[in-house]
């Protein structure tokens, strides 16, 4: 038996966060100012604690400026709004992002429409998603530009691959699909109302899951020589040692077995958010100062 190659997405992230650090040095250098970076955070969600010191940390080690907005999760929408109004207007702001989930009385839509799409860094806003689907310059989101990137790097093209998203969020699963579809692949959304997704994922050469469920895509499910990129980060409870660990979408140790390659987790996809979003920052610095885009970003 065959055992599939482990994407090293920590490594393939820590790269790119070298030569977004590169390019931000070569920014400052044409404008004699660092790019910003706001991210605001509304209540005090443990997992979202962490990952926006991450992103702050990281956005510093990058050479750039890191601004942070915590709010009490009581705050009101209208309170919220003008914040990301002020934002919108500073100068030193090349990127807003307010980190997700938001708590349940205020409307998410409502914020992220109002973050001036040219600074949506998480390239969560409509024009940036409609921008997207007509195969027109767009500030990308950052997890499935992370997996497109992933995906490049171990399959070289991609055209004409048959591919099968599991799952249809915003954030992943449909800006996915879109990205998979401009790489000219044949692309299937599958979701929790698909009628035996089995043989449905049994079609793909290449399988993402974002599904939220843990290790939900079973390996037999995998066709042989397939390339699956897992999304999903689950806490589990292990029923052996009672020990808390996160674990994907995807049961990865019978996935092996089958696969040619696969994202493990942690370390493979969630690593490239952070990195992509420094990197969707730089762009954006790049745009609001009038620069052609950083390449090789
Ligand atoms: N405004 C946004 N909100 C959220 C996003 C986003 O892109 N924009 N994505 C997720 C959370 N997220 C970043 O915000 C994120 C998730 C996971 C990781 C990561 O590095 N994961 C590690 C494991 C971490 C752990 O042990 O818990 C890994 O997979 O190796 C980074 C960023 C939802 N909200
Ligand atoms: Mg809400």
């Amino acid at each position: 038996m065959t055992i599939g190659k482990i994407i090293d997405g920590k490594a393939f992230a820590e790269t790119l966060r070298g030569k977004v650090a590169d390019g931000v040095g070569a920014f400052i250098a044409k404008t004699g100012r660092k790019p910003g970076l706001a991210v605001v955070l509304v209540g005090e969600d443990p997992a979202s604690s962490v990952y926006v010191r991450n992103k702050g940390k990281m956005t510093v080690a990058a050479g750039m400026e890191s601004m942070e907005f915590k709010l009490p999760a009581s705050i009101g929408e209208e309170e919220l709004l003008d914040l990301v109004e002020e934002l919108n207007a500073d100068e030193r702001v090349d990127g807003i992002l307010v980190q997700l989930p938001l708590p349940p009385h205020i409307n998410e839509a409502s914020v992220i429409g109002t973050i001036d799409p040219a600074k949506d860094v998480d390239g969560f806003h409509v024009v940036n998603s409609g921008l997207l689907a007509t195969g027109q310059e767009a500030m990308v989101p950052c997890t499935p530009l992370g997996c497109i990137m992933l995906l490049k790097d171990e399959l070289g093209d991609l055209s004409g691959l048959e591919a099968v998203v599991v799952g249809r969020s915003n954030i992943v699963g449909k800006p996915m699909s879109q990205l998979l579809l401009a790489e000219n692949c044949t692309v299937t959304i599958a979701h929790s109302r698909t009628r035996d997704i089995a043989s449905v994922v049994h079609r793909a050469d290449i399988v993402v899951a974002a599904v939220g469920r843990a290790e939900m895509v079973k390996g037999e499910w995998i066709k042989p020589g397939a390339t699956v990129i897992d999304v999903g980060i689950n806490r589990v409870t292990d029923t052996e040692d009672g020990k808390s660990r996160i674990v994907g979408d995807v049961a990865t140790a019978e996935a092996l077995a089958h696969v040619r390659a696969i994202t493990p987790v942690p370390g493979g996809v969630g690593p490239m958010t952070i990195a992509v979003l420094l990197r969707n920052t730089l762009v954006a610095a790049h745009a609001r100062a009038g620069l052609p885009r950083p390449e090789g970003l």
